[in-house]
């Protein structure tokens, strides 16, 4: 289908002759309405007159078109755009062409020389794409033209004010292609050869002649229709000819190391390798270019070496799609190491939804908890920091757009718990290629060692969409695969919140993708709004699993499957229905607001418990707080009951609370044979607890002057005893508070 312009208005600048008058006339050919900026100036921005704007119009209305005539300067530029809204009531487009030239030796150019060439180019273009911005935005739609030229991007002599200016425009284009993107506004910039009144002072006649403007036109009318998608391009366009520009970066290297200054000698030590270019990325974005240089960071924290390369990371940067399996395959990534404390497991607790709400999640979330432990699935975390600092795109046959990228599924095995902190070092292989039609799918086997002790294996499997249909395999025995649920009711289902700042917790835990987190960037995958990582989903799906079935030990986890077959938006809510299987939970995950599966094919793997069983009571040792924490509370509230009620307690509950102070205060609740009344059942058992308090510091607890839980920190208050679970001591506390 031809590409119509009916309905649409478009401004050129500069449109009395050469590339503009060109422009103009396409444009009209395709029925716009077309606004006829020129100044009638001559080359170097002298004189003024209305005839080259005026024959324009004429050749345009003798051809049947709609076209006004337009007299100002660029620096006028809301007199531009009302001429549009006068004549025509709309603006769409705007093509920014109008320009002049003073070439002079740099040495030679004078204030005036450098100030006009910017006014003109660079703040006209500026002036009169401000004045159609917000149309454009209420209207939904816009494209815009920046001319630029091959003098900017190369740079050429006696035009230090005309490219400066020119690649300006780059800048600006840039820049309002981000942001016009939700608006459907598209800016792009072309860098045009054609003979025109600007080029036959530099060109020989019978170039200028080849060299026509009809050979550029074409590319601006498509870059101008509202089919065409393409923002913040910037192309070259000549003789009938067309080529796309972007930057290209060196992998780069590490010239500085945790703690130590960073010397000019390192930088010349590595400087051949910071300049060359074998498997350069092509950063696209402020966040694809920064992502990498932050990835530095943790890379020389994590006392990575010097002439390491993280600046490839993360995954591939690069655009147009090249994948190649049989380069791939086999290809090892450079072994990394990461070093965590305990900050950085609390951290994926938080980041996987765990929350001090659930008294269980504790253990998880407070370092001097007995039984403090790192989450099993923080086992994805050491691995994916070494494909996030070593980089897929630095492994050849893997030349792939990041910004199409998606965690396709993930496996996961422990060997041994977690320790909770340590140095692990990580080697990663690309284990296969597949070609899946609609995407590619690499996998990477990823080994953890702790010393030499393999800790844990992980099988990520990334998702490239678009990126099929290369003539690869479809499955490979390699492959870690999904295992459908049982075809019955599901044992046990949880539902639970994500918050609207999920991801942007979860990313705190190193996978910095700003797909998660930077809404242009999620538009470039096709995404409305960011999406949750997959493996924070992963984490949830896996602490559910952990809960209902292995009370929180993370010593019973083995391994897990799952599948990530929807994005999840941060603030949905995840139902986590699990299936027991012997010592496999199958497991699936939906959204619960769009019934969604988006957790597909999961299983967890279990270790049998070992003893007790989860129903008996759970023995508290001394020091510990999550007992500690309520048997103060207790504590206290024994203290404001007074003895009348805690007689009545004692009535009431079967209890026995006694005091025996001598020279301390101690008080024992006896749960006798579960309490009674209300804590039958599970809960059963016997619980002894001995507060400890010298007199001076039980008399300030008593009379509310130090809170118990002060106390216990400060060491003033002790406490000692076995009891059940905190938990079923807050059905306690809320029984009291009945009284
Ligand atoms: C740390 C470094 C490594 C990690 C890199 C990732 C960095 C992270 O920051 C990124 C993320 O966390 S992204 C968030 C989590 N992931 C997602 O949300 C993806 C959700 N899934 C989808 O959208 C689709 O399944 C989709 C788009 C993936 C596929 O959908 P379709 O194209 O419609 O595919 P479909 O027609 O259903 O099937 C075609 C073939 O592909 C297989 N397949 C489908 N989903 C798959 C998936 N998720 N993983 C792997 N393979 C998958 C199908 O089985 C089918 O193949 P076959 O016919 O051989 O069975």
């Amino acid at each position: 289908m031809p590409l119509s312009f009916e309905g649409r208005v478009v401004l050129v600048t500069g449109a009395g002759g050469g590339l503009g008058r060109e422009y103009a006339l396409a444009f009209a050919e395709r029925g716009a309405a077309v606004v006829v900026n020129d100044l009638g100036a001559d080359t170097k921005g002298g004189g003024k007159s209305s005839a080259a704007a005026d024959k324009v119009v004429e050749e345009i209305r003798a051809k049947g078109g709609k076209a006004v005539a337009n007299y100002d300067s660029v620096e006028d530029g809301e007199k531009l755009i009302q001429t549009a809204l006068d004549a025509f009531g709309r603006i769409d487009i705007v093509v920014n062409n109008a320009g002049i030239l003073r070439d002079r030796s740099f040495a030679r150019t004078s204030d005036l020389d450098w100030d006009l060439i910017q006014r003109i180019h660079l703040r006209g273009s500026f002036l009169v794409t401000r004045a159609a911005w917000n149309h454009m935005k209420n209207q939904k739609f816009g494209r815009i033209i920046m001319t630029a030229s091959a003098a900017g991007i190369y740079g050429n002599f006696g035009q230090a004010n005309y490219s400066a200016a020119k690649l300006g425009m780059l800048g600006l284009s840039n820049t309002l292609a981000v942001e016009g993107r939700k608006y459907n506004i598209c800016c792009n910039t072309i860098a045009p050869v054609a003979g025109s009144r600007l080029t036959e002072t530099v060109m020989p006649p019978d170039l200028v002649a080849s060299l026509k403007p009809e050979y550029v036109a074409p590319l601006v009318l498509w870059l101008c229709h509202e089919q065409c998608q393409e923002n913040g391009g910037l192309f070259e366009v000549g003789a009938g000819w067309i080529g796309k520009l972007r930057w290209e970066r060196s992998q780069g290297r590490i010239v500085r190391q945790k703690n130590k200054p960073m010397t000019p000698e390192a930088v010349q030590a590595e400087w051949d390798k910071i300049c060359d270019f074998t498997n350069a990325t092509k950063p696209a974005s402020v966040q694809e270019s920064l992502q990498s240089v932050v990835s530095v960071l943790s890379e020389v924290e994590s006392e990575g070496e010097v002439g390491a390369n993280p600046t490839a990371a993360p995954a591939s940067m690069a655009s147009g799609a090249g994948i190649n399996p049989s380069e791939a395959v086999g290809q090892k990534l450079p072994s990394t190491s990461f070093s965590f404390t305990q900050t950085q497991c609390i951290l994926y607790a938080l980041g996987v939804g765990m929350s001090t709400k659930d008294p269980d999640h504790l253990r998880f979330l407070y370092e001097g908890h007995p039984d403090f432990s790192c989450l099993p699935t923080f086992g994805v975390i050491p691995s994916q920091s070494s494909m996030m600092g070593g980089g897929l795109s630095s492994v050849p046959g893997l030349d792939i757009d990041f910004t199409q990228v998606l965690h396709g599924e993930q496996y996961l095995e422990l060997y041994k718990p977690l320790p909770t902190s340590g140095t692990l070092t990580s080697e990663t292989t690309i284990a296969d290629v597949l070609d899946k039609g609609s995407g590619a799918v690499i996998l990477l086997d990823v080994n953890t060692y702790s010393g030499g002790e393999l800790v844990c294996y992980n099988q990520f499997s990334v998702f490239v969409v678009g990126a099929g249909g290369f003539g690869g395999k479809r499955s490979s025995e390699k492959a870690k695969v999904p295992l459908p649920p049982p075809k019955r009711a599901p044992d046990a289902v949880v539902i639970d919140s994500t918050t609207r700042d999920q991801a942007a917790l979860y990313r705190l835990s190193g996978d910095w993708n700003p797909l998660h987190i930077d809404p242009s960037f999620a538009a470039l995958g096709g995404f409305k709004s960011p999406i949750l990582h997959g493996l924070c989903s992963f984490g949830f799906a896996g602490r559910h699993v952990l809960k209902q079935f292995a009370d929180n030990d993370p010593s019973r986890f083995k391994a897990i499957k799952v599948r990530f077959a929807k994005p999840v938006i941060p603030g949905q809510s995840l139902q986590t229905e699990m299936w027991k299987e012997g010592s496999r939970i199958h497991v699936q995950c939906k959204v619960k607001e769009t019934g969604a599966v988006v957790l597909a094919g999961a299983y967890v793997d279990l270790h049998e418990a070992a003893g007790a069983s989860s129903q008996n009571p759970t023995p508290v040792q001394e020091g510990g707080l999550q007992s500690e924490l309520v048997f103060a509370e207790i504590g206290r509230r024994i203290t404001e009951l007074g003895s009348e009620l805690v007689k009545k307690v004692n009535a009431v509950f079967g209890w026995e609370i006694t005091k025996d102070g001598k020279s301390a205060a101690q008080w024992t609740i006896d749960l006798k044979n579960g309490g009674g009344g209300l804590h039958k059942g599970p809960y059963s058992g016997k619980a002894d607890v001995t507060f400890t308090v010298s007199d001076e510091d039980f008399m300030e607890v008593v009379t509310g002057k130090l809170m118990p839980q002060k106390a216990f920190f400060a060491g003033k208050l002790k406490v000692k005893g076995n009891i059940m679970l905190s938990q079923k001591l807050e059905v306690i506390l809320k029984d009291y508070a009945k009284l």
